[in-house]
């Protein structure tokens, strides 16, 4: 052990010199630097066993940072940057935690399958002459790894992936998860071909603990989530892009955004909150979607009433009063020829689900929300495009069980029993229910459980009482209605038959009137007879 220490000391101190005469060179006039650089490389790569890789900050994109920096910076700052002597520490511009880092000009040992490796940490001041590409400020930054000659194979064919695969993976464990929307068509932003989104943090804290539904339910969504995460391989395998689509549907204020709340959380995904009335076209839609990442959830909320004909979105008050009035459901335009580029069409949003392009980026959730399934096109939600429809339903007793320990930590009460049973007979969203267990005026003072299970008791009582009166008197309604109806089928029908009569005894007095003229044609009616 202390043989091995000593050669990684003397690894450490060679790797450092030769680093420090690198570096020296940088800093002598460039009239001698390039002769010395000469002489000086075959010198080190004569003497030197070591072999030297520079990874810069910005590599052929300038205005972009490095991938692999930005992966190497992410990698050493969680795997070795404890064992720097000088850290940086600071918080990321996406990052929700503190993220520690390793100083400039200070070196990091790492270890991978038997090969000592060193990192530096390096930066350069660019000429003052020179005009620099880079952003901010002209200083060059970059990693140097150094390492045996004899691990070369080793340090480019496994070691350098495993760093960008582990950077890449930190950078998301500590990413500040986003929350975007689309810019409406025509903004300055999108005009610039960039930013097709705007985001802001997403900090909404649902969780599946929080959820009010039936656990069954809950627990197979959760076990498909987590299957769904790791399924890289199994989705290449079977040919299949790597995305899943959901349907949420039922009555407002039954959990459905707070189900893609909680999804999100669990899965550690950004979501895209896509307005569609904002989209112009399909091809602004296709656009969208490929300036999606990976690992994120895109959503479109009420999908039944996003888009009519003309692209408008209808206010649901509006749309409400249409139904009332039996007016037809609003539809996406089915009819390819309609697609005049101008509006964003069913076979345009069909493609955007699962179309050649949906497969790029992968590990993606597609969800769908409605307060009406019956009204969706069944091309939008079969199976495969939508593959799980969910139903967020009316608030149960195991679902109620859950939001009483959220808002009171109460798990047993003995007015539970009289809940569970108006409950089953009441139709009354999770939403309202909250609501009771939660009231306004109580939020200052210590919530009371009796006060406020006593308050839900009641307004289930009441709610059962509105529903049983709004039934008696739709009841009533119908059979007026089929009273009247009946009444003017049965005026209607004699209408028609009095109608027949009359016809019929018309047809038999000219049928009389006939048979007289042709008598008297005949000459058989005489003169008299008259
Ligand atoms: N199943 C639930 N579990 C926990 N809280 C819920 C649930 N359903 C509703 N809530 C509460 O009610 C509020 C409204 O719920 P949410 O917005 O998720 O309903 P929704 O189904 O999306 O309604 P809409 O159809 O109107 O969009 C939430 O802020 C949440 O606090
Ligand atoms: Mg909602």
């Amino acid at each position: 052990m202390a043989m091995m220490d000593k050669w990684t000391g003397l690894g450490s101190a060679l790797a450092s010199f030769f680093f420090l005469w690198s570096m020296v060179q940088n800093h002598i006039p460039v009239a001698f630097r390039y002769r010395l650089s000469t002489w000086g490389s075959k010198l080190v790569s004569f003497f030197s066993p070591y072999l030297e890789l520079t990874i810069n900050e910005y590599g052929a994109e300038v205005f972009h940072r490095s991938d692999f920096y930005l992966a190497v910076e992410a990698y050493l700052s969680d795997a070795c940057a404890r064992r720097a002597r000088k850290l940086r520490a600071e918080l990321g511009k996406n990052s929700k935690n503190l993220q520690v880092s390793v100083d400039d000009n200070d070196e990091v040992t790492d270890v991978f399958a038997g090969a000592t490796i060193w990192w530096y940490a390096c930066k350069q001041m660019a000429g003052s002459q020179v005009i620099s590409w880079y952003p901010g400020e002209e200083v060059r930054r970059f990693y140097r790894v150094v390492f045996h000659r004899r691990h070369r194979d080793l340090v480019f064919d496994r070691y350098l992936p495993y760093v960008l695969e582990e950077g890449r993976a930190v950078t998301v464990r500590n990413r500040q998860r986003r929350l975007f929307t689309n810019n409406p068509s025509g903004s300055w932003s999108s005009y610039r071909g960039k930013n097709v989104w705007s985001h802001v943090p997403f900090e909404h804290p649902a969780t599946f603990d929080t959820l009010a539904m039936d656990p069954v339910d809950k627990e197979e969504i959760l076990d498909e989530l987590q299957a769904f995460k790791e399924a890289k391989d199994y989705y290449t395998k079977v040919g299949k892009a790597w995305k899943r689509g959901y349907l949420l549907y039922g009555p407002p204020g039954t959990g459905k955004s707070t189900m893609i709340a909680a999804m999100a959380n669990f899965l550690d995904y950004d979501v895209y909150d896509l307005e569609l009335t904002a989209v112009k076209n399909n091809t602004e839609l296709r656009k969208l979607f490929i300036e999606t990442t990976g690992k994120s959830i895109i959503v479109i909320e009420d999908i039944d009433c996003s888009v009519d004909l003309t692209g408008k979105r209808k206010d649901k008050k509006a749309e409400k009063k249409a139904e009332a009035d039996g007016a037809d459901k609003p539809t996406l335009p089915t009819d390819p020829d309609k697609d005049d580029g101008t509006k964003v069409t069913l076979s345009g949003l069909l493609n955007f689900i699962d179309g050649l392009w949906s497969a790029c980026g992968g590990e993606r959730i597609i969800i769908f929300t409605t307060n009406h399934k019956d009204k969706l096109d069944p091309a939008l939600i079969r199976r495969g495009r939508m593959d799980r429809h969910i139903e967020m339903s009316y608030c149960r007793f195991q679902a109620f069980k859950v939001l009483a320990k959220n808002y009171l930590d109460v798990k047993e009460h003995e007015l539970f029993g009289q809940i569970a049973q108006l409950l089953e007979e009441t139709d009354m969203s999770p939403a309202d229910v909250a609501e009771n267990l939660m009231p306004m005026s109580k939020m200052k003072k210590k919530r009371d459980a009796n006060a406020c299970f006593e308050g839900l008791v009641e307004a289930l009582k009441q709610a059962k009482e509105e529903a049983a009166a709004k039934a008696l008197a739709e009841a009533a309604k119908a059979k007026e209605e089929a009273e009247a109806k009946a009444k003017a089928e049965a005026e209607a029908k004699e209408a028609k038959e009095k109608d027949k009569a009359e016809a019929e005894a018309t047809e038999n007095n000219r049928g009389e009137d006939k048979g007289k003229d042709s008598k008297m044609n005949n000459g058989e009616i005489k003169e008299g007879d008259k």
